[in-house]
């Protein structure tokens, strides 16, 4: 498996609706080959309209995408023989069975698998003879991933794959997605799902408002993430009779009731030092509860910061 070559490369990526908003607003990153990519963000973050242009199913209003070396939307015949498309909406015919719709899309695709072989890997062989309107959600979206991997793509778009399955649907989709990366595809995946990018990913990006927020491996981004620490301050006790908190290496705290919660990036030394802390004066910290930063941490961050940032903007235009 060769990463250093782009498969796919983004540049200063922008994608402007009814000429006026701009949902994608300079979005860059690249894929190699062989690698997951994960772009995970809040809902209306610009994941799926970013995704639509690598799929060439738009040009982009500014910026450049290259799909294995081609623009995906001006030289579309050079690139969709060798890509696999999963979109949100499949938009089967409801009225045909599972088989015949798998039947339908290998007669457009070169290099089919053979039918049987993509339903068995998407867990619904025994569904071969059902009509679709009869699938349950789950059931379309596996429908959706047959038919996406039908012609062994070589990059591979996931657009929300295991949205609406149950936890073992998932299980099996993932069990699939990495299958299908061993063997050397390159995957985009869009998600809302954080363990979904977490175990799935080399490497993520969180969008917000049609821009790339945070970016990097998942450990990367869980290690740029604060740990949380909190305890109820024992009784007659007050934060200013805790050490120094910025001597533990504590960046930030807030109280609630008499629950402390301190954000620190030195887990083991501001745990350790409020322990001995607590120790030498013969207190109780209750209700300890230590974390260790997480993608959801990260995820949540830019969740709090975006809602900050459109609250102070709503005040701003009242008071204008
Ligand atoms: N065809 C369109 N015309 C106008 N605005 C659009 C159109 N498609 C999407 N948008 C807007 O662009 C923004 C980004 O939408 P997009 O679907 O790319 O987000 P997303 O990250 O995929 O969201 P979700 O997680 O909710 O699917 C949203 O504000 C959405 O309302």
């Amino acid at each position: 498996m060769n990463t250093n070559e782009h498969v796919i490369e983004v540049t200063d990526l922008r994608r402007v609706y009814g000429g006026e908003f701009e949902a994608v607003r300079g979005v860059s990153f690249s894929v190699g080959r062989g690698e997951l990519f994960a772009l995970l963000g809040t809902n209306g973050a610009g994941k799926t309209s970013t995704v639509e242009l690598l799929e060439g199913l738009a040009p982009p209003s500014g910026g450049q995408v290259r799909v294995l070396g081609h623009d995906p939307y001006t030289e579309r015949g050079k690139v969709r023989p060798h890509i696999g498309v999963m979109l949100q909406e499949g938009g089967f015919s409801s009225e045909l069975t599972v088989a015949e719709t798998v039947r339908m899309w290998a007669g457009c695709t070169s290099g089919a698998r053979p039918e049987r072989e993509a339903l068995a890997l998407v867990g619904l062989s025994r569904r071969a003879a059902v009509r679709v309107k009869q699938l349950s959600g789950g059931e379309k979206r596996r429908l959706d991933l047959a038919c996406a991997i039908l012609g062994r793509p070589e990059v591979l778009f996931l657009d929300e794959p295991t949205t609406g399955l149950d936890a073992e649907g998932r299980q099996e989709t993932w069990e699939l997605v990495r299958e299908l990366r061993e063997t050397g595809t390159t995957v985009v995946l869009t998600t809302h799902y954080l363990e979904e990018a977490e175990g799935l990913a080399d490497r993520l990006a969180i969008l917000h408002a049609g821009r790339i927020a945070v970016t990097g491996t998942p450990a990367e981004v869980t290690a740029s993430q604060p740990s949380r620490i909190s305890f109820e301050l024992p009784a007659g006790y007050f934060p200013g009779d805790l050490p120094p908190l910025a001597s533990l290496g504590i960046t930030g705290h807030e109280m609630e009731g008499r629950t402390i919660r301190l954000r620190t990036l030195e887990l083991q030394r501001a745990a350790t030092e409020l322990l001995v802390w607590a120790q030498r004066a013969g207190v109780e910290l209750r209700g300890l509860d230590v974390r260790s930063g997480s993608l959801e941490e990260a995820f949540l961050r830019i969740a709090r910061e975006a809602s900050q940032t459109s609250e102070m903007t709503a005040e701003k235009e009242r008071v204008a």
